[in-house]
């Protein structure tokens, strides 16, 4: 079936649908320059509400596989895809990406110009874009970009209910505003012991848990529209040792009085170079984010940039410089993406162990 993507300044790509059942898709269209991991990338809670673009070519030659799954679901509104392999091989496939997009409905254009589509993300900016039949009527297209862009999609994302993963070491309560498996799975490694809350939890509720340390979790959209959320995290800080990736990481900034803002067109993929500042390593880096802390609002606050975007300058990593709390915006757990940044869970363990030999000290 022949379907096109519209982005909100009006042009029109076209291409192929997937599917008949998810012919219909809308949301903020973002590319991701990763070469491998659209499995993950099309599981990643973070990318809930939004379009994804592949600059990549040819997506979907080794398959899919249960494993990669970094959620229960696709929370994606939409996949642009330039070439579908519907032919897939690797020793790990399970099936195809074109049956798991079509029994997860998950709407799917393919065919289209992906790189055409990027380089008019790049030069206007993210826009909104929706994902229809080629006979779509401009009545219908009118519609779908009428509605008002969507707000609440931590929400949609969070775990409904407290969830425990035992572990033999410190125990950790983990804030899931849209949490990667493999987040879980780099904090379970690393040895925590792990309860997982919703992201409406309260302050009260977190330590009445009685954890060693917090982990604020990734997740999608707006970190300003999350203001219950700052405010619990501003009740949180100086209790407990806290490390936050990536939206947790926007959300401690803002809660200890910076600013976040949105970026032109974002960072999306699997090999963006961050340098750490005080040795001055590069490490290779996977990212998805649409927007960064304001490196200016945190001038006069009692924080370090620990981590920059070799690319842009961006703000990628901070340090309290009296508490121990630490954050980065890019996904040390990777999936998909390099191992370079997994250190970063063992210094929060040194935290958490630093912090139970203080209290047994007392
Ligand atoms: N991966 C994330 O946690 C993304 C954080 C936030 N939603 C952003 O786009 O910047």
């Amino acid at each position: 079936m022949k379907g096109k993507l519209i982005l909100e300044d009006g042009s029109v790509f076209h291409g192929n649908l997937i599917s008949e059942n998810s012919a219909v898709g809308k949301g903020e269209v973002v590319f991701n320059t990763g070469m491998t991991g659209y499995q993950e990338v099309l599981t990643d809670p973070s990318y809930c509400g939004q379009i994804v673009t592949m600059t990549y070519p040819l997506i979907g030659n080794y398959g899919v596989a249960k494993v990669f799954d970094q959620a229960g679901q696709s929370f994606v509104r939409g996949f642009v895809i330039s070439e579908i392999c519907g032919n897939p091989s690797s020793w790990q496939a399970e099936d195809s990406l074109v049956s798991y997009l079509r029994s997860r409905n998950i709407p799917c254009i393919y065919g289209v110009d992906t790189r055409a589509i990027t380089r008019r993300i790049r030069s206007h900016g993210t826009m909104r874009g929706v994902i229809v039949p080629a006979g779509a009527t401009q009545t219908e297209i009118d519609k779908l970009f009428g509605t008002p862009p969507e707000i609440e999609v931590v929400k949609e994302v969070t775990t409904k209910e407290i969830y425990r993963i035992a572990g033999q070491g410190p125990h950790v309560v983990v804030v899931d505003y849209g949490i990667k498996r493999n987040i879980l799975n780099s904090l379970a490694k690393a040895g925590c012991d792990l309860t997982v809350v919703p992201a409406h939890t309260s302050a009260q509720e977190i330590l009445a848990l009685n954890p060693v340390g917090i982990f604020l979790s990734n997740g999608p959209g707006d970190p300003k529209d999350l203001a219950a959320e700052v405010n619990t995290v501003r009740e949180l800080i100086g209790k407990k040792p806290i490390f936050g990736i990536c939206l947790g990481h926007q959300l401690l900034a803002l809660a200890l009085g910076g600013n976040t803002y949105k970026l032109k067109f974002g960072h999306r993929g699997a090999n963006h170079p961050v340098k750490d500042l005080a040795t001055g390593r590069v490490y290779i880096s996977s990212q998805n984010h649409g927007y960064a802390v304001e490196e200016e609002s945190l001038a006069g606050l009692d924080v370090t940039i620990t981590h920059r975007a070799v690319n842009d300058g961006t703000v990628e990593g901070m340090r309290h410089k009296g508490l121990p709390i630490f954050s980065v915006q890019y996904h040390p757990e990777a999936a998909p993406g390099p191992d370079d940044n997994t250190y970063l869970f063992k210094e929060f363990m040194m935290l958490l162990n630093k912090e139970m030999n203080q209290a047994g000290g007392n």
